[in-house]
């Protein structure tokens, strides 16, 4: 006999959304104010699909990871990138953030257009290659520490940043980050993470109702064009050299679209190049400022890594090929992304009605997508506030996981392109620093995360260097014995 086919129960509707009183106002004022704090008390109150506000924009907070895996990739097509507001009338816009200074990158561009792009740039950022990079990652980090003294305070947030910023100039222009290259970089970048409030930074489409001061817009354009200048300039060059070097550039004058054979125009070079250096440099420089942050308040944490590094690497640096042997590195710097993920929301908004989380949802509805809350979930993250490295030690519990409890570089067909770079990065980052260095945090100071574009600590992150002496214990130990 056939069973009974158990028919869908219908979506609820719209209206039955559940989510705080009010009107959008204090809705809007009390998100801006601590977003991280707000998003996670709204889902541990109204559970997986909140409403946020219903008007003038209808935003909602997801933290269900069956309807992440929708949005991101079984039904991604249904959904668009960034934003939606409406102003009186008809008026609507899409609010996204980073166009202006990022173009049409990878990044920012939408529909065919990105998929093209994405075919053309994967091959890119394949493992392999990015295995070549990896000592110019180990060099880099080795030399960001030489001017490094024993018992030194320092912001590693501001040492993070210079570092992964000379890692992209190297790996994308492969230039020196003394190079005046870097310096119009870093200022177009600087200009561009200041001049914006955080809300609309996120691109929850919340900041509309602050205005950029003039001279802080003029000097935002100003910076920009500059860059633009100098990518133009350094695309010239290579193409007027042939353009046969590793670097990211030169790969991206030489892609060709297999079928129609189709080359990047120099605008199109411009965008991608921009993207590749706000995109892979901020996050990368977040992660590993977190993850210092966090091993300096851990100690049995700090000093398990330090034993695992000692025995793997002895008392030599370390390289690509010693990645499979780093796994509580690798742990270390996964759950510090799931405590502090560089990027803490996604936005999206839908291209038509459809059903999320249970409940039918009409077009042009903005959802968040919250990394900060779903990695803090009780329901996959047991003492979730713990820094516990150990939680991916065991294969089958993270098995037991559903795949979008944990989402750190997104998923789907705009999964972060560079996910295998910065993982190499960071690993490779943390092991060379860590087998010489120990950081512990500054007396008295409470580092906060501030959420903008990226996950960034406010006011940096200060700490005291110490240079390791139990390692040169060990290691004479070691040789002793052999
Ligand atoms: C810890 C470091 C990083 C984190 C946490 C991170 C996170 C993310 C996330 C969450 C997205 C998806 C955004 C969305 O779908 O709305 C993304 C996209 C992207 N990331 Fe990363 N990223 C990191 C490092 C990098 C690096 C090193 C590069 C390049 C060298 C890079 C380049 C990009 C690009 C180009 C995209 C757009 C991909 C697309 O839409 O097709 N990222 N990243």
């Amino acid at each position: 006999m056939t069973p009974p086919r158990l028919s869908k129960p219908p979506p609820h509707s719209v209206d039955e959304v559940p989510g705080p009183p009010g009107g959008p106002f204090v809705a809007v004022l009390r998100m801006r104010r601590d977003p991280l704090a707000r998003f996670t008390e709204l889902h541990q109150r109204y559970g997986p699909l909140v409403r946020l506000v219903r008007r003038p924009v209808s935003l909602f907070l997801v933290s269900d990871p069956d309807a992440i895996a929708d949005i991101l990739v079984g039904g991604s097509r249904a959904y668009g990138k960034g934003a939606v507001m409406h102003g009186p009338g008809s008026w609507t816009h899409l609010v996204q953030p980073l166009r202006m200074l990022l173009g049409d990158g990878l990044l920012t561009s939408t529909g065919e257009s990105h998929l093209r792009q994405r075919r053309l740039m994967q091959p890119l950022f394949h493992k392999q290659r990015i295995a070549g990079y990896g000592e110019q990652f180990v060099a880099l980090a080795a030399a960001a520490t030489e001017s490094w003294q024993d018992g030194q305070l320092m912001n590693v947030h501001a040492e993070m940043t210079e570092l992964t910023l000379a890692i992209v100039a190297r790996t994308l222009f492969d230039v020196d980050i003394s190079d005046h290259v870097v310096d119009v970089v870093r200022a177009a970048l600087d200009e561009t993470m200041a001049g914006s409030a955080p809300q609309e930074a996120s691109g929850l489409g919340l900041g509309h109702v602050d205005r950029f001061p003039l001279p802080a817009a003029r000097r935002r354009r100003a910076t920009t064009t500059a860059l633009d200048e100098t990518v133009y300039e350094l695309i010239a060059e290579r193409r007027a050299a042939g353009a046969s070097g590793n670097d990211l550039l030169s790969l991206l004058l030489a892609v060709q679209d297999a079928d129609t054979g189709e080359r990047m125009d120099d605008t199109h070079i411009r965008d991608e190049a921009v993207t590749l250096l706000l995109a892979g440099h901020e996050t990368t420089a977040n992660a590993l400022t977190w993850t210092f942050h966090l091993l300096g308040a851990a100690p049995d944490v700090a000093s398990r890594l330090r034993a695992e590094l000692d025995t793997v690497l002895g008392d030599r640096p370390p390289t690509v090929a010693d990645l499979p042997r780093l796994v509580y590195a690798n742990a270390v710097l996964r759950e510090s992304m799931r405590l502090y993920p560089p990027v803490w929301a996604m936005v999206r908004h839908l291209l038509e009605d459809r059903v999320v989380a249970g409940y039918l949802l009409p077009a042009e509805s903005t959802l968040v997508l919250g990394q900060w809350v779903m990695h803090r979930d009780e329901r996959w993250w047991p003492e979730p506030e713990r820094f516990d490295p150990g939680r991916w030690l065991d294969p089958a519990t993270a098995a037991g996981r559903p795949r979008f409890a944990y989402f750190p570089f997104g998923g789907g067909t705009r999964q972060c392109i560079g996910t295998s770079f910065a993982i190499t990065e960071g690993v490779l980052t943390l092991a060379t620093i860590a087998r010489e260095w120990s950081l512990t945090p500054a007396p008295d100071v409470r580092v906060r995360p501030e959420p903008s574009f990226t996950l960034r600590p406010r006011g940096g992150v200060p700490m005291i260097a110490h240079r390791r002496r139990d390692r040169r214990d060990s290691a004479r130990a070691g040789g002793s014995q052999g």
